[in-house]
């Protein structure tokens, strides 16, 4: 059985609902605030093992991260290679506003501890064809991109968030499949629109698999030979978008393995993310295969 091992970011997320997103200058109150399990890399993990794909997370935490850790272990994620540093574990600011949107700041803490022995000890787990998936929250990507290429494996890269000068210095070329929303589409392609984005990423990078994710309009991919496939989001009452994209990617990622049936894994993938949605919270909203 092929799997997925996510060298992945973990955060605690410190979420506050507004009633709209503050402009500069602007001072809000918040109607109410917790505290939950996320980062961008934990969210794809859970997705991915509650699609009932096989995963290995690796990471880092801080001596506080144990909570994180042990949501992944419960939901079935093998997190052997999550080691604690001495550092404050990462963590997301995010504000949701009165429609449920949300605006994210991060503090990479100990996502950004990570060395080129961890890399080597998770990319060393895999065998050729798994998928190596990675996100733009922790160190060393290209350092992992090139490892993990070498190794025989597939890369699935979340350029989220989007950073221009990552965009110079990352080998996009060794990547297999690369997930973004609009605004990273944009940032990448440095093109607005959809079809245009997908069309400058598949001349660039002829090899890549590119899936935009476009909310409640669904996703979009373009696939190698130039093809573009569109998934419509089935409805749901919009609660809190946080993690959505994630939800969706695990369950995208853990479907293209089992069937290898494109079509299929972007349907999963918007179905699983049309029902993270209508739920609050991040790691808490990503439903089950059996849920669905
Ligand atoms: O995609 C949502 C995630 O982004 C940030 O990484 C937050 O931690 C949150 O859980």
């Amino acid at each position: 059985m092929k799997r997925i091992i996510n060298i992945g970011s973990l955060n605690l997320d410190k979420i506050y609902q507004l009633p709209h997103t503050p402009l500069p200058g602007e001072t809000l109150t918040a109607s109410s605030n917790r505290i939950g399990l996320g980062g961008k890399g934990l969210n794809q993990s859970i997705a991915a093992a509650r699609a009932e794909a096989a995963v290995i997370h690796a990471g880092a935490v801080g001596p506080d991260g144990e909570p994180l850790t042990a949501a992944l272990r419960e939901a079935g994620a093998d997190v052997s290679l999550v080691r604690v540093r001495d550092t404050a574990t990462g963590h997301a600011l995010i504000l949701v506003n009165e429609k449920g949107n949300n605006s994210i700041v991060l503090s990479p803490g100990a996502n950004h501890t990570l060395t080129i022995n961890d890399l080597d000890e998770a990319i060393g787990q895999g065998h050729p064809g798994d998928i190596l998936l990675l996100q733009n929250e922790t160190n060393l990507i290209a350092e992992a991109i090139r490892r993990g290429h070498a190794a025989g494996l597939k890369i699935a890269f979340n350029f989220a968030p989007f950073d221009p000068q990552a965009a110079r210095e990352l080998p996009l070329e060794l990547v297999d499949i690369l997930f973004v929303n609009e605004i990273e589409g944009a940032g990448v392609a440095g093109a607005g629109d959809t079809g245009r984005i997908l069309a400058i990423l598949h001349e660039r990078y002829p090899a890549l698999l590119t899936v935009m994710t476009r909310g409640p309009e669904g996703a979009f991919a373009c696939t190698p030979s130039g093809e573009v496939l569109h998934e419509p989001s089935p409805p749901e009452e919009v609660v809190e978008t946080t993690a959505a994209g994630d939800t969706f990617i695990g369950f995208f990622l853990a479907e293209l393995l089992r069937s290898g049936d494109l079509g299929k894994a972007l349907k999963l993938g918007c179905k699983a993310g049309a029902r993270c949605v209508s739920r609050p919270g991040a790691a808490e909203s990503i439903p089950t295969l059996g849920e669905l």
